[in-house]
Order: structure tokens, then sequence, then C-alpha cells
């Protein structure tokens, strides 16, 4: 009983299943293929009842089936190796798609939203791995994606839910990688490499299904592998300028500060923009005009927008010289909001620099000190780089600091009708502490207008 039980999360069994006494659901043989006993191997009724009632939690009653990683699970045995460049192999259960992926290992603190995450472009050419041991419980659903597909490398975590139970659930996680052709990999000791990371810094991994593959050959992969000075977002980023409609919906109306009133055209650069971002935009009243990362300066002056974003993205951003161009031909003529990517960039357009930190900030409980209201904000964040304050020239004020490591959070220039965040107001996932910057957007738009 006492594995079946574990099996099984608390909160996913169902309320009127029967009381367990005497009634053990006896342990599965390993041997076998199968998580589920047979039913004639079941002692009792009421022990019956309760396997049915698993197997529809675990996903028929979404309309779909878990079966492939029950059938599989807990006895499948490890086919797959991380590999990472200071030459530690960890051995793994593989889910969603296989092959050889190779990648930066970064870790995300984050207790929820591993959709959103999954779907955020900020994280091409990386393996997320998950501190939260316990991943894939409400499944995948078609509201939480943040773009159009999922750029990362891969998904590390240390528990894969073998339920999915979540109204909104239309697919599990692992159905979900695989047809997004995303590797997964799960029992691996999550503890141990964030500990790691923590310690010598994000490092390159290759993680790989192919057992015919040595490991010399995948150490040699990661060690090969470069991520710094490479340019990765014209990657993610849209091929045509295309017009935003859809808001946040009514969940988010939290802040009831909206300026509907105001129609504000924001011409917002797409470096792997999430949506939400987009969709709290809309909600604030904007209408919007998504460009790529290469869209000359001169034609955003032209459409004579109210305001331009410059938006999140993955990478280096003292790899992509030609945005910071950009940024700095719109500077000082149109408000100008930067968030993460876009700060990153707004921070070289002004003449300052940004370095790559240890292990980068990833998660949902990143204290920020807002230097302009005095408060803290629990924010969002994911980012391995940053802009190095003392590199600013006078006149940029540092309005932002992340209290975990004193890095600079925020920037603004007054003079120029400029703010930008280093990290995400529009969460998603993570908390909404922050979303007021959207408000602050609205603000200097309107007050540049009057
Ligand atoms: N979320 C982002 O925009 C990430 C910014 C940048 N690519 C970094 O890792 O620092």
């Amino acid at each position: 009983m006492a594995t079946f039980l574990r099996l099984l999360s608390p909160t996913t069994i169902p309320k009127d299943a029967p009381f367990l006494s005497s009634t053990l659901v006896p342990l599965q043989n390993p041997s076998s293929h199968s998580f589920f006993p047979s039913f004639s191997s079941i002692p009792t009724p009421d022990a019956r009842r309760l396997c049915f009632k698993a197997q529809a939690v675990s996903g028929a009653v979404h309309g779909h089936s878990d079966r492939n990683d029950l059938v599989e699970r807990p006895w499948k045995t490890n086919d797959a190796r991380l590999v990472l460049e200071d030459g530690s192999i960890w051995r793994a259960k593989s889910f969603g798609a296989s092959g050889t992926q190779v990648g930066e290992v970064v870790f995300n603190t984050s207790l929820t939203g591993y959709q959103e995450i999954l779907t955020d472009p900020s994280y091409a050419g990386q393996f997320v791995l998950m501190t939260n041991p316990h991943i894939g419980n409400t499944g995948v659903n078609p509201d939480d994606e943040e773009s159009r597909q999922c750029f990362l490398a891969g998904l590390v975590i240390r528990s894969l839910s073998i339920c999915t139970s979540n109204w909104r659930c239309r697919e599990s996680l692992g159905e979900y990688l695989a047809k997004r052709n995303i590797m997964g990999i799960y029992d691996v000791d999550t503890r141990a490499i964030t500990r790691r990371l923590r310690q010598d810094g994000s490092l390159i991994g290759v993680l790989s299904t192919e057992e015919s593959l040595t490991d010399e050959h995948l150490l040699d992969l990661a060690r090969k592998w470069k991520i710094v000075g490479v340019d990765l977002i014209t990657g993610v980023s849209c091929d045509a300028p295309y017009e935003w409609i859809e808001k946040t919906n009514t969940e988010w109306e939290f802040n009831k500060d909206y300026s509907h009133s105001e129609n504000f055209h924001v011409v917002a650069y797409d470096f792997g923009i999430k949506h939400n971002i987009l969709r709290r935009l809309a909600a604030y009243g904007c209408r919007i005009t998504v460009v790529p990362s290469t869209w000359p300066a001169s034609e955003t002056l032209n459409l004579k927008p109210d305001g331009v974003l410059f938006s999140n993205g993955p990478g280096d951003p003292a790899a992509v010289p030609y945005a910071v161009q950009t940024v700095k031909e719109i500077i000082g003529k149109v408000p100008v909001f930067g968030i993460c990517m876009g700060h990153q960039l707004i921070g070289q357009a002004l003449g300052g620099r940004t370095f790559k930190m240890k292990f980068g900030h990833h998660g949902g409980n990143h204290p920020v000190g807002n230097h302009v209201n005095g408060r803290v904000e629990i924010s969002a964040q994911n980012h391995n780089y940053a802009v190095d304050p003392a590199s600013l020239p006078a006149g940029v004020e540092v309005t932002h600091i992340n209290l975990n490591d004193n890095s600079c959070a925020g920037l603004a220039c007054r003079e120029l009708n400029l703010i930008s965040l280093q990290y995400h107001p529009e969460s998603s996932p993570g908390p909404h502490d922050s979303d007021p910057a959207f408000k602050e957007f609205i603000q200097l738009m309107k007050a540049n207008k009057a």
C-alpha cells in the first residue's frame, strides 16, 4: 500500500475514494511492464474501485491517456545521460523527445508555471532544471502558452507526476514535449545539480538518449559548444510585423487602474516576446504593432507610435549590436519601455556594458527594491546577463535593485522618457507585484502626448 499511496499525491486522490483500511492494492511486480496490477489480482472491490479512479484521474478524465508514462514507470530504467562540461555524468530517465541535445543548464526556482517557462523564448539554448521536485501534475492546457513554440533545449526535473489533475488540462507534460520535439529527463538529483551550478556557475551540458554515443563524445560536444557571444534572438523573433489584440482575462483585473479610455499605439520589438507582455499592454488600452528584431528604427518612427517596447529575449545582449543600434536611434524620440533583454539593450544604448552573471536569476521569488516608491516587489525573473551600473553615464538612474545580490534590476532616464526592468512585470508565471510598471509606461506616453 505504501508504494501505491506514494504514487498518488494527496491532492489527486478523489474525495470520494474509499477509505483504505485493510484493502491493500498489491505491489506491482517489478518484472512486469504494467503500472496498474491486473484486475483479477486486486483483492477486494474497494481496492478495484480505487485503482480505477487512479487511472481516471491520470488522464482518461481529460480525454487523453497518460498510459505511456504509466506503463513505463516507476520501473523504467535510466535511458538518458546528462553530461556536464565539468565532466560529471547524471543518469536519468527520459520523457518527451529522444535524441541528443546541447545547451546551458540553468535552475528555475518557480513552484508553478512550468508551461509558461517552457514557452518563454528567453530560454532558447538552455536546459531548465526545476528545483521544485514535483512537475507535471497539472498537465498542459491551451491558455498558458507564452509563445508559438518551445524554444528551450530541454527540461530537467526530479519527479514527473504520473497523474494529471486539473480542469484545464488537455494533455500530459510528456505528450506535450514529445509533440514539440523537446527532451526531458526525470529521476535525476536536481538538488545536487543545482548546488553545483550555484557553486560553479551555469554549465553547458549535453542530454542524450543515444546509447551508441560515448561519454567522452558527449563531454567533447559540451566543451566545444558556446552560448556567450551568440545571437539567439533572430531564431525566435517573428518574421513580419503583426497587430496584437488579445487582452489578459478578468482574473487579471486585480489592478483596476487601467487607462481603458486611452488608446496609445505601441510598437513592440519582438526579441522573443512573451505573450503576456502583449496581453497586459492591450489590457491597459494599447493598440500594439509587433515588429521583428531587425525592423529598422526609421520604419518604427514612421509609424509615429506613442511608445516603443523592447521585449525580453534569449542569449547574450552583447551579441546583438544591430538591436542596440535600433534602440539608440529610437530613445529620446518616443517614450520607451524595456523588459529584460530590452532593458539590457537599453543599458548598452545608453553607453553601459552588460556582463554574464554566475548563474543568473530564474524563478518567481526574487525580491526587488523599487527605489522610486520605496517598496519591495517579489518578482518573476529569467536572465543570465545584467547591466553593470558603474558603466552607465550620469543622468541614468538605477531605479530597482535585486535584493538577493544587489544587481541592477531597473533603470530610468527621465530626460529620455525611458524606463526599463531586468525582470518580468507581466509575470506568467509569477507574482503580480510589478504590474504597475505597465501603468508607468502608459503615464510616460500620456505625459509626452500632453
Ligand atoms: N528574459 C530575458 O529577456 C533574458 C535576457 C538575456 N537573454 C539574459 O539571459 O540575460
